[in-house]
C-alpha cells in the first residue's frame, strides 16, 4: 500500500489531535503533563510504523505510557486510525498512548535527560550503503542521544530481520560506553523464554512468516 500524500490524514490528525503530541521546538515537552496517569512509566517506540506493536503494548500494559514516534506524517494518520480502531473493539479507551510525528535526530532537544524509561527501536531502516552508515538508527550519535533521554540504567530492545544492521548494532554497542549488552540473539524464534512476552511488529511478522530469522538485542544503560 502506498502512503504517501494521503489527503485524509491533515484533517483526521487535526480531529484527533488528542492523541498526538506536539512540541514546539523551544521547550522540552514535559512528559508528565501529556498524560492524565502522570505517575506512570514512559515506553518510546522509535519509526513506529503504523503502530501494530506500540498498540499491543498498550492494550496489554495499561500501567505504562507509551509514544510512538514517526516520521511520516501519513503514516502517523494510519497508526493512530488502527490504534483508535483495535481500542473501539475492546470497548477501551486510548489514555496510555500518544503519537508523535518527529525525527530520532531530535529526541535530545525533545525529551529531558533521563527522562524516558523505556526504548523500543523495531525494523529501522538498514541504510546498507557504507557511506550511509551514520543514518542508521544504531549508529553511535543515536545510542548516545538514547543514552541522553534514558533514566538510568534504563533498557533499549532492539530487533531486526537485517544480519548486516543486527552485526552492525552490536559493533557500535561494543564501543559505547554508555550501554551494556544483556541480551542477543540472531533467532529470536527459537528462543521460548524471550517469545513469551514477544510482541510482533508488522515487519517481523512479515519477515517471519516468510521465513526469515529474527535477531535481537537488549542493551541496559551502565551508569
Ligand atoms: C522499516 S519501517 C518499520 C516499522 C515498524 N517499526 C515495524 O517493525 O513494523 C521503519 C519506520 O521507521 C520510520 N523512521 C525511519 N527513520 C526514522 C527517524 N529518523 N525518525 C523517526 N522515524 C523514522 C520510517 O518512516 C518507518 O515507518
Amino acid at each position: 500500500m502506498r502512503l504517501r500524500n494521503k489527503p485524509w490524514v491533515k484533517e483526521y490528525l487535526e480531529k484527533n489531535d488528542k492523541y498526538l503530541i506536539s512540541w514546539d521546538k523551544e521547550t522540552k515537552i514535559n512528559l508528565s503533563d501529556l498524560f492524565n496517569n502522570k505517575k506512570q512509566p514512559v515506553h518510546l517506540e522509535i519509526g513506529c510504523g503504523k503502530g501494530n506493536f506500540i498498540t499491543n503494548h498498550a492494550l496489554k500494559e495499561s500501567d505504562i505510557n507509551f509514544i510512538g514516534m514517526e516520521k511520516e506524517e501519513t503514516v502517523v494518520g494510519v497508526a493512530l486510525k488502527k490504534t483508535l480502531a483495535e481500542f473501539e473493539q475492546r470497548n477501551k479507551e486510548v489514555t496510555n498512548l500518544k503519537y508523535f510525528n518527529d525525527f530520532a535526530e531530535d529526541l535530545s532537544d525533545i525529551f529531558a535527560p533521563s527522562s524516558i524509561d523505556k526504548i523500543y527501536l523495531n525494523f529501522s531502516d538498514p541504510w546498507p550503503k557504507a557511506r550511509h552508515s551514520k543514518k542508521r538508527l544504531t549508529y553511535r550519535t543515536f545510542l548516545d542521544i538514547y543514552a541522553n533521554i534514558i533514566k538510568s540504567h534504563g533498557i533499549l530492545e532492539f530487533k531486526t530481520d537485517n544480519d548486516g544492521l543486527f552485526a552492525f548494532s552490536l559493533e557500535e554497542i561494543a564501543e559505547n560506553k554508555n550501554w551494556e549488552l544483556i541480551y542477543q540473539t540472531t533467532d529470536l524464534y527459537s528462543d521460548i523464554e524471550a517469545l513469551k512476552n514477544n510482541i510482533p511488529t508488522e515487519y517481523e511478522t512479515k519477515f517471519h512468516t516468510a521465513g526469515k530469522n529474527i535477531n535481537k538485542l537488549i542493551i541496559k544503560k551502565t551508569f
